[in-house]
């Protein structure tokens, strides 16, 4: 009997077989398999260790500026201690890894280690907390680092926000999710209710500007803009909280979580400022093994694939799961910033230049279904390019 086994469309964006378990390409996935008696296409989990150098990589939190005292005023000599004091406490809080500059302790082990984009405070670090409660979550620069700190081996896991119920997508983990060879091994959904905080004794009316990461701005657009302020994005939520409390900034509020309020020593002028009470984030949890899929709890599978242009494509390929009764519950397309765009050759519309995308879907059945193998394997006949990004149980909390 013929075998074929192969990671589905890896050649298409530039990656082989034989890349896969060399550092750039840690080998772990679903393969697809087409051996069993009835000829049904069966997935498989494989996992080829890859050796990784660890590389260094180290940066602090940005460093706080001192401030002459010699001039000011009792009052002001008491707030200059408070803000030494709290100061010392912001340099006790964990330290963000960045690219550039990576060196992390790779833990005891003891632990889970879990990396986030922002600082101690962010809604990711609450929703790391939410998944594991007792890990240590490690803040990173940016969503790259992140990525990179579990390649490297320097923590077991990443949680990166993926869509908001209000902003949208966060198109930037799209990309990454595909640039990297990691594994969605989880998701959390976390009702985000943002908080507006300033200086203590700062009363909302003295606010000329609110600093925030730009999706939780775009939550509390309404509210922001009935206060009248100026609103500028920052890299985190958290960090917004921060930079207000080092710079002792009178006439800048931030919006941020309640535990970053707590952490910076700021006060909370308004609870719940988001536009919908129902605010969610979904984050992702990714990991450099896939886990296995288990039945009994619902699971959901997230994968991603390109197709040929022509009219119905879509419609076939999402038809596959619509056949088997299959649940999608997100799909999301993308530029292929490999080939963004396709030059059409027939004789109508020659010379034309059409976007290329990438599908993104996640629907829910779990790939030790059958039913959900038979829809890949249906898929595959249509697709030009096929992976499994990640197979995981469905956070069913809220
Ligand atoms: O800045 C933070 O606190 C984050 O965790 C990032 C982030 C995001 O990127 O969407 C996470 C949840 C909220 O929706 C706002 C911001």
């Amino acid at each position: 009997m013929a075998v074929s086994n192969w990671v589905v469309g890896a050649p298409q964006l530039g990656v082989s077989r034989g890349d896969l378990g060399s550092p750039k390409y840690p080998a772990f996935g679903f393969s697809y398999k087409n051996t069993n008696a009835e000829n049904f296409p069966t997935w498989e989990c494989f996992s080829v260790l890859g050796s990784l150098s660890v590389q260094n990589f180290q940066r602090g939190l940005t460093a706080i500026e001192e401030e002459s005292s010699s001039s000011m005023s009792d009052i002001c000599q008491e707030e200059s201690v408070k803000r030494e004091e709290l100061q010392k406490s912001f340099t006790s809080l964990p330290r963000a890894l960045s690219i550039s500059n990576l060196s992390a302790s790779a833990g005891d082990g003891s632990k889970e280690r879990v990396a986030y984009k922002g600082v101690p405070g962010a809604f990711s670090e609450v929703a790391a907390l939410k998944a594991y409660p007792k890990c240590e979550a490690v803040p990173c620069d940016d969503f790259e680092a992140a990525f990179k700190a579990v390649e490297l081996w320097l923590v077991n896991k990443a949680i990166l926000p993926i869509e908001s119920s209000i902003g949208g997508s966060v198109h930037r983990n799209y990309d990454l999710l595909l640039r990297h060879r990691l594994h969605i091994v989880g998701e959390i959904q976390l009702v985000v209710n943002h908080c507006l905080m300033a200086l203590p004794g700062v009363r909302k009316e003295e606010l000329h500007r609110v600093l925030s990461h730009p999706q939780a701005l775009t939550q509390c657009e309404i509210s922001l803009g009935k206060l009248g302020v100026v609103k500028e994005g920052v890299d985190s939520t958290a960090g917004a909280a921060q930079f207000v409390a080092s710079n002792s900034l009178r006439d800048t509020g931030a919006v941020a979580s309640s535990r970053a309020a707590q952490l910076y020593g700021l006060d909370i002028l308004a609870e719940k400022i988001q536009d919908d009470s129902d605010n969610v984030t979904r984050f992702l949890i990714l990991a450099r093994e896939p886990i296995f899929p288990i039945t009994g709890r619902p699971f959901k599978t997230s994968i991603v694939f390109t197709l040929e242009e022509g009219p119905g494509i879509l419609f076939k390929a999402l038809a596959v799961f619509a056949m088997r009764d299959i649940n999608l519950t997100k799909i999301e397309s993308r530029p292929q910033r490999n080939r963004p765009l396709r030059v059409v050759n027939d004789s109508k519309n020659a010379g034309a230049k059409y976007f290329d995308y990438l599908f993104y879907i996640d629907f829910e059945a779990s790939m030790s279904e059958p039913r959900a193998q038979h829809a890949l394997g249906h898929l595959q006949e249509i697709a030009t390019f096929l992976q499994v990004l990640g197979c995981y149980p469905m956070d069913v909390s809220l």
